[in-house]
């Protein structure tokens, strides 16, 4: 693992929900880990009127709340001696505070800064670090956060004003599921071995689903969730760039732009999204949601069935799941395989069909299976449903980056394989264009429930494989 050069890193609405949940404590770990630079400042910038302690208060607070490992005294004085706050109302506060923590560690070090803000704040945000002098092309990365963009329209607006201040080699835009170790796997069980790539095309797969259901509802969130809906704030940003890691053709290095080139290529043969392939589903109760409005006609679940054109992929379905309030929560890929051409064997009664299905479990601890027939223990030649399973070891478990941690990793040490580009963001929305133009209306679903009926439809006979399994 590249050792990160000096750096001071600037939060950007450093006070905010995000920060104070995810990048505050992945900071942390970071440094405990031994994963910051070794010289290293963090400047938290937001619009409060604190002072450094009033923002070390801040980061304490967040760390006891959401660190995932114990603060012991030791690393707390640390990590509170590398953090400063200002007050971030124009371009000289930035400098002012920039020049001391430069100052602080001495020579030209690098600038990280990640942008917490909200999504109407963050072009100005980097006009400012621009007006500020601190842009450079040489020294300065900014980590974005999504969303990119409402629609092809705004997301192109959006990158043409990055690109005014920033090359597209400087802007991290941060799509968290890009950084779970479980879709890394997916890379790794593909490309570095040979015996998955001869049948991973339209010849043997019968269809793929991405299905993230989550038990959580919008829980305190509907300012922003009445804004974004489930489309947007899950399939059009996580499930689609989950697709470009599942689907794409073998990149020539796990470099940047190869990398990206190919999933770049994925989301240019998707087919535009077809309403009529769509189920949208609202969670009963929503409504009555705080701050929710009481005919809202967002989704709060969407079910959907796409197709990818290429040689690879052309005619096999891909579905696409995800909602809020449903029956479990899981994040799986599930490749499931045509059967085979003959059944020779007697099938024990609870087999329902003859295929065989690669399983994907992107949430911590991740996890790879194989769903195959395997014979039945006995004196009759019967099969019955077996499993391969393999899973991280429990010795290595705390060697896991939560994906928030292995991303700021990753963008401290300048590698932006993982992160979403300008021409990748704007196809997806392109894609997705029909279905923002023709929404369907949301169908009620019971809570604790697999969304409206007419999803359980979409795939045809087979079904969801995650819904049957938890039959
Ligand atoms: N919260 C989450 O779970 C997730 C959030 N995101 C994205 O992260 C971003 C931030 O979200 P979230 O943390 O929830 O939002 P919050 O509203 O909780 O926090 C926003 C922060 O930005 C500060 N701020 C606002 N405007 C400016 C500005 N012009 N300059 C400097 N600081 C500013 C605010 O300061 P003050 O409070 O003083 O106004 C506050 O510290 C959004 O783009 C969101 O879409 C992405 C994934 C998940
Ligand atoms: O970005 C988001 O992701 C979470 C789910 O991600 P996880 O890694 O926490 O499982 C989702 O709940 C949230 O609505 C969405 O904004």
């Amino acid at each position: 693992m590249q050792t990160p050069e000096a750096t001071v890193i600037g939060l950007v609405g450093g006070t905010g929900d995000l920060a104070r949940r995810m990048v505050i404590p992945g900071c942390f770990h970071l440094m405990v880990a031994g994963l910051l630079p070794e010289q290293c400042r963090i400047v938290g910038l937001a619009l409060d009127d604190l002072d450094d302690d009033g923002f070390k208060e801040v980061v304490r607070h967040s760390l006891d709340e959401h660190a995932r490992i114990a603060v012991e005294d030791e690393a707390w004085e640390r990590f509170a001696a590398i953090i400063s706050f200002a007050r971030a109302q124009d371009a000289s506060d930035y400098k002012t505070a920039f020049e001391q923590a430069e100052h602080a560690l001495g020579g030209a070090p690098r600038r990280l800064f990640h942008l917490a803000v909200p999504p109407s704040a963050a072009a100005s945000v980097v006009r400012t670090i621009q007006d500020a002098g601190l842009a450079d092309k040489d020294r300065t990365r900014v980590i974005l956060e999504k969303p990119f963009g409402t629609d092809l329209e705004s997301a192109r607006a959006l990158n043409a004003g990055l690109h005014e201040v920033l090359d597209e080699g400087q802007i991290f835009r941060i799509d968290h599921f890009l950084g779970k170790e479980g879709l890394q796997n997916i890379l790794a069980l593909r490309f570095a071995n040979a015996f998955i790539e001869p049948v991973f095309n339209r010849d043997h797969v019968d269809s793929i689903q991405i299905d993230v259901p989550e038990q959580l509802t919008i829980v305190g969130r509907a300012g922003f969730y009445e804004q974004t809906g489930c489309l947007k704030d899950m399939v059009t940003t996580h499930l689609l760039q989950v697709l470009g890691f599942v689907a794409m053709e073998p990149p020539v290095s796990l470099a940047p732009e190869p990398l990206r080139d190919r999933t770049g290529d994925v989301f240019a043969s998707l087919q535009p999204i077809d309403p009529a392939d769509v189920v949208y589903g609202q969670y009963d109760g929503y409504r009555d949601e705080p701050g929710v409005a009481p005919d809202s006609s967002v989704e709060t679940f969407v079910a959907a069935r796409v197709e990818i054109d290429s040689w690879r992929w052309a005619g096999v379905p891909i579905f696409l799941r995800t909602g809020k309030g449903m029956a479990v929560s899981r994040e799986t890929v599930t490749v499931v395989f045509k059967e085979p051409p003959m059944q020779l064997f007697e099938h024990a009664p609870e087999v329902h069909d003859a295929r065989n299905a690669l399983r994907f479990e992107l949430h911590d601890p991740p996890g790879i299976a194989l769903e195959f027939l395997g014979k039945q223990p006995g004196p009759h030649l019967t099969v019955e449903e077996s499993e391969l399973d393999f899973g991280v070891r429990a010795a290595d478990r705390d060697k896991l980056l939560a994906p928030y941690e292995r991303l700021f990793h990753d963008a401290l040490v300048g590698d932006q394989t993982l992160f979403t580009r300008a021409d990748g963001v704007e196809r997806v929305w392109e894609v997705a264009a029909p279905l923002l133009a023709h929404p369907p209306a949301p169908k009620p679903y019971a809570q604790g429930s697999w969304g409206p009926d007419e999803a359980q439809q979409l795939t045809g006979p087979r079904g969801w494989e995650l819904s049957a399994r938890h039959a």
